[in-house]
């Protein structure tokens, strides 16, 4: 392209550069170690993203690796609230130190560096990007086997340029039952596409509501049409997760690390195949 600026967050033109995006990746603290990256995305927000992405480091670290979580979504950053963690981000003459939470999973969010948790961040795209660069570029993650990612929701410029700029080896996709007769999961599907990443699977979230007296499963949204959605994308299905009051009450309460259920399980063995198959 002869007007190319080099920044395919604000271009829509399908050139060679963009169908490579390894050439603009960041690189990472020289002081950080970071095996393996898991971006967590969904193709609308409210759908449990940030809470599958918590359970998907408290279940990894539950099995002995050190864990991560990068908060992308800077403009609805929730990964401080689940995990109770409210001291602000430190930094020594290296980089900004992210904050580990009780069990030892280290987390950076936009949340850590504000004045008061309930400022707005009303950036635009570029800065939004920027933001989540240098938090894989200045923040001195140590010893990291597994980092992830809570991408900002949807389909448009901010999740794109992320996904541009982070080196994921693989992602997880969040849906509600209602998404999965619409396009929005397609959508997800075709991005992650577009930038090579190998798509590890989809959770659906708020699946089903089981009864706490008879046991039984109730799917409130109807029948659910994750195996076909699975079928036309060819996708894995990671794990169903019921709406719970449990699990609402661990997010509000900020602690996620004592979640109890055994729906990332599946995920999990997943995950540590990547691992394997590097190998
Ligand atoms: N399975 C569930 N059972 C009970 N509550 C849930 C469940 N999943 C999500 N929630 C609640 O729904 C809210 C939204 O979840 P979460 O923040 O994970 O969504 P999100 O997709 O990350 O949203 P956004 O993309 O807008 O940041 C949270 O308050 C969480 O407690």
């Amino acid at each position: 392209m002869s007007e190319c600026n080099h920044d395919c967050g604000s271009c829509s033109e399908n050139c060679a550069e963009r169908q490579n995006p390894a050439d603009f990746k960041e690189s990472l603290n020289e002081m950080s170690s970071v095996k393996k990256v898991i971006g967590v995305v969904s193709g609308k927000g409210g759908v449990g993203k940030s809470l599958v992405t918590a359970m998907m480091a408290v279940t990894l670290n539950r099995r002995g690796y050190n864990t991560a979580v990068l908060d992308a979504d800077v403009t609805g950053p929730s990964i401080p609230k689940v995990f109770g963690v409210k001291e602000r981000a430190q930094a020594n003459e290296f980089g900004l130190l992210p904050a580990r939470t009780k069990s030892g999973i280290d987390i950076m969010s936009i949340n850590m560096l504000l004045e008061n948790d309930d400022d707005p961040v009303v950036w635009r795209g570029p800065i939004i990007a920027g933001t989540v660069k240098q938090f894989w570029t200045d923040v001195i993650w140590t010893d990291v086997d597994y980092m992830f990612v809570d991408m900002p929701p949807g389909t448009g410029d901010v999740p794109l340029t992320v996904f541009q700029s982070l080196p994921l080896d693989g992602i997880i996709i969040v849906t509600s039952p209602q998404e999965l007769v619409s396009m929005i999961v397609a959508k997800a599907v075709n991005m992650a596409k577009m930038m090579n990443i190998p798509i590890l699977g989809v959770v659906e979230n708020m699946s089903y509501v089981q009864c706490p007296d008879c046991g039984k499963k109730i799917q409130v949204f109807g029948e659910s049409h994750l195996e076909e959605a699975a079928a036309k994308y060819d996708l894995q299905i990671l794990g169903r997760i019921p709406m719970t009051p449990d699990l609402s009450r661990v997010c509000d309460q900020g602690v996620i690390e004592l979640f109890e259920g055994d729906w990332m399980e599946h995920a999990a063995d997943v995950i540590e195949k990547i691992e394997e198959d590097a190998e």
